[in-house]
């Protein structure tokens, strides 16, 4: 079999005033990303991820956030088109897993919703996706909660 491995990174700005979305579910806050998207940090990374994992540029070159056509979308439609262009080049995703470094808000009593969230937009068994929360223990930009970030990594296999 044909495996191949790859990662993804994206960090957006806090800010007041804009809906805080992560891995397709929004939660109930004051404040949230800035982005031209939903600004989905967890999902672009996953994103990233599968792009990577297959060679392909990154979301920004699919999806360049001077088109006014990806003002405020949901990423999940994003991911769900990454999604298309590795099965449209043979590839099929074995697993994903992803870590959301985020001081605030706590996470982990959502994580079901966002993994139920991505496997539909993947398309995967909710079993292959792996999803963890850590805070960033104060350090750094992150951890004064200036911005929330994420990390994955995508295993895809060539058919
Ligand atoms: N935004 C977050 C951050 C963390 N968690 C959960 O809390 C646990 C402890 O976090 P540490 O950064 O102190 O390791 C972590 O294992 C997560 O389960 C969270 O839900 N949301
Ligand atoms: C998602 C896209 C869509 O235009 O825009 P942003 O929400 O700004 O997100 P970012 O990760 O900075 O760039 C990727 C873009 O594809």
């Amino acid at each position: 079999m044909n495996f191949r491995i790859g990662h993804g990174y994206d960090i957006h700005r806090l800010v007041s005033g804009r809906p805080l979305v992560l891995g397709g579910v929004r939660f109930d806050t004051d404040y949230g990303l800035d982005g031209h998207s939903d600004a989905d940090c967890l999902t672009h990374a996953i994103c990233d991820a599968l792009l990577g994992a297959a060679g392909l540029p990154d979301i920004g070159h699919f999806f360049p956030n001077t088109d006014p056509a990806y003002k405020n979308i949901d990423s999940q439609v994003l991911l769900t088109r990454v999604c298309g262009e590795l099965s449209r080049r043979g590839f099929a995703i074995s697993n994903l897993d992803a870590t959301v470094v985020a001081e605030k808000p706590k996470i982990y009593p959502r994580l079901d919703e966002m993994k139920a969230a991505l496997a539909k937009s993947t398309h995967l068994p909710v079993a292959n996706i792996g999803l963890k929360a850590t805070t960033n223990e104060g350090v750094g930009d992150l951890g004064r909660a200036l911005a929330i970030a994420a990390h994955a990594v995508a295993l895809i296999v060539k058919a």
